[in-house]
């Protein structure tokens, strides 16, 4: 990927303290596992930008490259590389996700 785009997603992810990398949007979610996160995400009323990887070819292969992570969705919490679907279930079943995300609010 370009150091563009590159810099364009460091600067995305450093604005939002909430970010869904997903297939789709909140309101349209195009697969099951990005419409898992979406619904995590708004049962625990967390603000969140949703950004369409569909909608963007050169955005879909550089996120697996700046994410190391090679699906969808990609959930970054405070700037940070949170997990994909499987992780961001298991963090809300145990509560972890719940502390991320209050950590990063406060930052
Ligand atoms: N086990 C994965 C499920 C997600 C997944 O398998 N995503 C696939 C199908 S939606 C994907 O993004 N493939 C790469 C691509 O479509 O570019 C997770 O925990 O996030
Ligand atoms: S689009 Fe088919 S599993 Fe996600």
């Amino acid at each position: 990927m370009g150091p563009e785009l590159r810099e364009s997603i460091d600067a995305f992810v450093a604005e939002h303290r909430v970010v869904l990398f997903m297939k789709g949007t909140k309101d349209a979610p195009r697969c099951g596992f990005s419409n898992t996160c979406v619904q995590i995400l708004n049962s625990m009323n967390v603000p969140f930008a949703d950004v369409d990887i569909l909608a963007n070819e050169d955005l879909r292969q550089g996120m697996k490259d700046y994410s190391s992570w090679p699906t969808f969705p990609q959930l970054y919490v405070g700037g940070e590389f949170f997990g994909g679907c499987d992780i961001t279930v298991d963090a809300f079943k145990d509560g972890s996700l719940k502390e991320e995300l209050e950590r990063a609010m406060l930052e």
